[in-house]
């Protein structure tokens, strides 16, 4: 796109490093790298160059330079990646001589937006580029990849084209209508209208799984105090993240800790023991505890095996609730149904607890055979456009029907980016860092 700035940024990490990343894109980035390198390189090869300053000649560098042309470049503009010696000095050099030729250091998510705006990609697929950076385990780097490489993209504008055809239909119905011509164009169209929708809501109907797997799965370890809710939070994540004592009532608010099981990443919340108390500190942890439970997506309950299983513990067990019997060392456990035993101090248990988990993680926010929605703005524009395509469907007139169809198409549109709305570019590219 013409018009633009001539935007650089570092693309790799800031710090001392032995190669540092800069970037380059817009109208005079062939200008400004010929200025700099002595001349531009053949496209898309690399080029060992001397960097001069452009005014006062002196060398600055010897890089790796590539000159991409548009449009095969990242952002679809005229780019060019200069491949520095990763010294703060040279950065600093080459970052005054970029400025003397014009250029201005871009903004955050600026090239990607560029890459967006010039067609190179959807925005779900800038927002899978997003994810890529941020992605911390393996299974979050796949869900990423597959965003990236246009997963959703490919899902949601296969939905709006299905879509733009039924609306070619419906004004296809409305014109031989008034020509008197007898169609069942119409009633095909509201039945493929209830069909998409029913398409979109068994899409939406994933349990959350791709937004869990980004922003991780958060389960909150509950029980009495002196239950063994510390230790097993230690074992599993094998250091002394919480502390431990004989003292009941030790934790008193929630102590997270970040981990990653099999691929998807889990917070663990160990929380205050549930008892009733005059101390006010531990009965606000208490009461923490108690809204952790109720937030999270997964409840792991612990009961002492020589104790009696406690009631307080015991009213937030549901079928869904993952019940432990610690201190497996000390008596057979008390709480027997599915619950499994486990005990902190000999580790007998450990590892069956931790591939009961990794199992529900994997059950809860492990890739499926589709590409999942990752975020809430994916959620709110799908619900929007299965609502319509229904209002479509029940229609009292086709016109009507006609005016949902378009309002569903334009919230898949705007999923997509193909209805350009500022606000929606802001909040997707305000999640980027600079350079990217
Ligand atoms: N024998 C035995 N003792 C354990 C085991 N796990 C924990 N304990 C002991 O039980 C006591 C309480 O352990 P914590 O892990 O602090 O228990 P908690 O449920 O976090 O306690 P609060 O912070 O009071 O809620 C400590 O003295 C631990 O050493 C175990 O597997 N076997």
């Amino acid at each position: 796109m013409s018009g633009f700035d001539t935007i650089f940024a570092l693309a790799s990490g800031a710090g001392r490093a032995a190669v540092s990343l800069l970037r380059l894109s817009g109208p005079q980035s062939g200008a400004i790298l010929a200025r700099l390198a002595g001349g531009l390189p053949r496209p898309r090869m690399a080029s060992l160059r001397r960097l001069r300053h452009p005014l006062e000649g002196e060398v600055l560098d010897e890089a790796l330079v590539l000159w991409f042309p548009a449009p095969r470049s990242y952002t679809g503009e005229d780019a060019a990646e200069l491949h520095l010696h990763g010294g703060r000095a040279v950065l600093d050099g080459v970052t005054e001589a970029l400025l003397a030729c014009g250029a201005r250091p871009a903004e955050p998510g600026e090239f990607t937006r560029r890459a967006f705006l010039n067609g190179r990609m959807d925005l779900t697929a800038a927002e899978g580029i997003a994810d890529l950076i941020e992605a911390e385990t393996a299974v979050q780097r796949r869900q990423a990849l597959r965003q990236a490489g246009g997963a959703l993209a490919d899902l949601y504008g296969g939905w709006a084209e299905r879509l733009t055809r039924l609306l070619a239909h419906q004004e296809a119905a409305i014109e031989f209508a008034e020509d008197g011509i007898p169609t069942t164009l119409e009633d095909e169209v509201r039945e493929a209208a209830l069909a998409l929708a029913a398409g979109i809501e068994a899409h939406l109907a994933d349990g959350g799984r791709g937004e869990r797997l980004r922003e991780g799965l958060w389960v909150a370890i509950v029980g009495a105090p002196n239950a063994g809710k510390s230790s097993l939070l230690n074992a599993l994540v094998g250091r002394e993240a919480a502390i431990v004592s004989a003292r009941a009532g030790t934790t008193r608010d929630v102590v997270e800790v970040r981990l990653d099981l099999a691929g998807v990443p889990v917070w663990l919340a160990d929380t205050a023991g549930l008892r009733d108390t005059p101390d006010e500190i531990e009965a606000e942890g208490v009461r923490r505890a108690r809204r952790r439970a109720e937030e999270a997506d997964l409840v792991m309950a612990v009961f002492a095996a020589d104790r009696a299983a406690d009631p307080a513990t015991l009213a937030l067990v549901t079928p869904e609730t993952l019940v432990v019997a610690s201190k497996s060392d000390l008596a057979p456990p008390s709480v027997q149904e599915a619950a499994l035993a486990v005990s902190a101090r000999t580790g007998d248990g450990m590892k069956a607890l931790r591939q009961r988990l990794e199992d529900l993680a994997a059950d809860r926010a492990g890739l499926t055979a589709e590409a999942s929605l990752t975020r809430p703005r994916h959620r709110a524009a799908l619900m929007e456009a299965a609502s319509w395509l229904r209002e479509a469907q029940a229609a009292p007139l086709p016109e009507l029907s006609a005016e949902s169809l378009r309002a569903a198409l334009r919230a898949l549109g705007r999923l997509t980016g193909h209805v350009g709305v500022e606000d929606v570019l802001d909040v997707v590219f305000g999640d980027f860092c600079i350079g990217k």
